[in-house]
């Protein structure tokens, strides 16, 4: 699915740039099948880790290092980064995909924490519990100034329900909260499945006594609560952030707590981090912790085991479970869409090599039952084959899409059900300026991948070593010349396949050998009388 797994001999690299549990990086520690040399330098500065990432090929990493285009372009043999949480808002993912580096993250194992603390920061908003302890710790005991409120009957407007915002939504709602929700995934019957009312932003901003936000930082989620939307809300509104500093436009929520239309805030997370000197926190109705959503023994664990295990699982199988730069495949499809994987790089490869003409347009069809499956893998794979040819070990199926429309190839993936008689049928077709070539494969029930026509022409050959493709005119023969030729310079032929248009007509042969010919050979065979091209293939 990504790249060539490395073999058993070769050393790897593991760098952890941040801090990670030692528990949770047991599965590195205790991996035997591969040479797994773990490196741990954590707190260094963008050049201290541009200096020492040539020869890592798997970087770990949480929030902290920045993972930046500079550091990727340092990293010459980076296969892999690995990012210890959720957000990958630290990690230049455009840069990584150009590079064919997979990012993987470990999106499930800090849900509770970072929900119990959005808890946590909330009900100490409510009832100013921060600011009463350093209080009572400076010697001040005041019952006057800390007057909270309940939760109870409030509404709370969880802005993002995804993981966390689901699990924040039912927390609340054992605090007797009343919940609104807004995510563009979210639709009215899930939402009364969660006991949940489904609400726009700006509904949220109008009702709601406390919002809570649980987005990714993307363009589109950039100051989402901005002063528009804090005229909107009610006079004294209490807002959230644990998700992602910037979700929040940290000038307009400063001044709507001077102008007292915000009540406070609780604030895990800030635009610059380390926050030490952002103005929100001189004011006395901020609650602010240092990004300690996903900061609990368990979460910690569990997010670093779970990448370490898909680090060694890539190593291992070239899979991975929780890839965040190219569409994942849930583990059950998996085996059943693995196989076909191989065969649409064949086939990419395959075309490679009958035109020597630029790319111009790629179609891909899959037919049968491989169109029920996400086939963007698929296709990756298929546009790897084709490029291949010119990129090498460069192109894999992260960076595939990307190289291909970087040099102006167009894509189209059709889907039909109907596959001409064969179970399951994929079909690639390439345009050049002046040409247009195809191939048809499938995956035929224990015998593996066949390619079942090129261009017009049905055939039936293993996509496997050598081929020799030659195109002729239909006459009296051909086919014994060129197998003569063939022999007098020593070329086996292990099978031949033959297809023509009509008597007389165009016609093809598809010969598997059982040694690669030189250009020599090539000439030897094309200048044979009625034969029109000849071309070697390698798969
Ligand atoms: N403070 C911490 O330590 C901490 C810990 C864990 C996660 N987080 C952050 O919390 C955020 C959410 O994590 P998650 O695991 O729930 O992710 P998730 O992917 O499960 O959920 C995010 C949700 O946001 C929604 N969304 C995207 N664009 C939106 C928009 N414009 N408006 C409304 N909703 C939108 C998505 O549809 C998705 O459902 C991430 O940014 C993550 O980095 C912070
Ligand atoms: O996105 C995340 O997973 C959280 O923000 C946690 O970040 P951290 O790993 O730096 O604590």
């Amino acid at each position: 699915m990504v790249t060539k797994p490395l073999t058993k001999t070769n050393v790897i690299n593991v760098f952890i740039a941040d801090p990670l549990s030692e528990d949770g990086i047991f599965p590195l520690r205790q991996e035997t099948d591969l040479n797994l040399n773990v490196i741990i330098e954590t707190g260094l500065t963008q050049e201290q880790l541009i200096s020492k990432i040539e020869d890592v090929d798997v970087l770990l990493v949480r929030s902290q290092t920045k993972v930046t285009r500079e550091v990727i372009q340092a990293a010459k043999n980076l296969k892999l980064i690995g990012r210890a949480g959720v957000g990958v808002d630290n990690i230049d993912l455009t840069a990584a995909t150009e590079h064919g580096i997979i990012v993987v993250n470990a999106p499930d194992g800090n849900t509770n924490s970072a929900a119990e603390h959005t808890i946590a920061m909330m009900t100490s908003l409510a009832r100013h519990i921060p600011q009463a302890y350093n209080a009572l710790k400076n010697g001040i005991w005041d019952r006057k100034s800390y007057v909270g409120v309940e939760l109870k009957g409030k509404t709370l407007g969880v802005i993002g329900f995804g993981r966390i915002g689901v699990e924040v939504a039912y927390r609340a709602k054992g605090q007797r909260m009343e919940i609104l929700a807004y995510d563009p995934f979210l639709t009215e019957e899930r939402a009364e499945k969660l006991g949940v009312k489904k609400a726009t932003v700006e509904e949220i901003c109008v009702a709601a006594d406390f919002i809570t936000v649980h987005t990714p930082l993307l363009p589109d989620t950039k100051n989402l609560l901005n002063k528009e939307k804090f005229a909107m809300m009610k006079d004294g509104v209490r807002i959230i952030n644990c998700a992602r500093g910037g979700i929040i436009n940290e000038d307009d929520l400063y001044d709507a707590i001077v102008s007292g239309k915000v009540a406070g805030a609780a604030l895990d997370v800030f635009i610059e981090e380390p926050a030490t000197d952002n103005k929100l926190l001189t004011l006395p109705q901020v609650i602010a912790t240092p990004h300690l959503g996903a900061s609990t023994v368990e979460a910690q664990e569990s997010v670093a085991v779970d990448v370490s295990n898909d680090i060694i699982k890539f190593f291992k199988t070239g899979t991975v479970t929780n890839p965040v730069n190219m569409p994942s495949i849930p583990k059950e499809l998996l085996a059943q869409v693995e196989p076909f994987f191989e065969l649409a790089e064949k086939l990419g490869a395959f075309l490679s090599q009958v035109t020597t003409e630029a790319i111009k347009e790629v179609n891909i069809s899959y037919a049968g039952e491989v169109a029920n499956y996400d086939v963007r893998p698929l296709t990756s794979n298929g546009l790897k084959g084709l490029l291949k040819k010119n990129h090498g070990d460069h192109v894999n199926d992260v960076n595939a899409r990307y190289l291909s429309e970087r040099v102006g190839i167009k894509i189209n993936e059709h889907k039909t059900t109907t596959a001409k008689g064969f179970t399951n049928l994929i079909t690639v077709e390439i345009k050049t300026k002046n040409e247009v070539h195809s191939v048809a494969g499938t995956l035929l029930n224990g015998l593996g991948a066949r390619i079942v026509k090129v261009e017009n022409y049905v055939v039936d050959v293993v996509p496997n070593g050598h081929l020799l493709y030659v195109k002729n005119t239909d006459k009296p023969g051909a086919i014994g010349r060129v197998a003569t030729k063939l022999a007098e310079k020593d070329i086996n032929i292990a099978t031949m396949q033959v297809g023509r248009d009509q008597i007389g007509g165009t016609a093809i042969m598809m010969l598997t050998i059982d040694n690669e010919v030189t250009e020599e050979d090539l000439l030897y065979v094309a200048q044979l009388e009625n034969i029109d091209e000849v071309k070697a293939i390698t798969l």
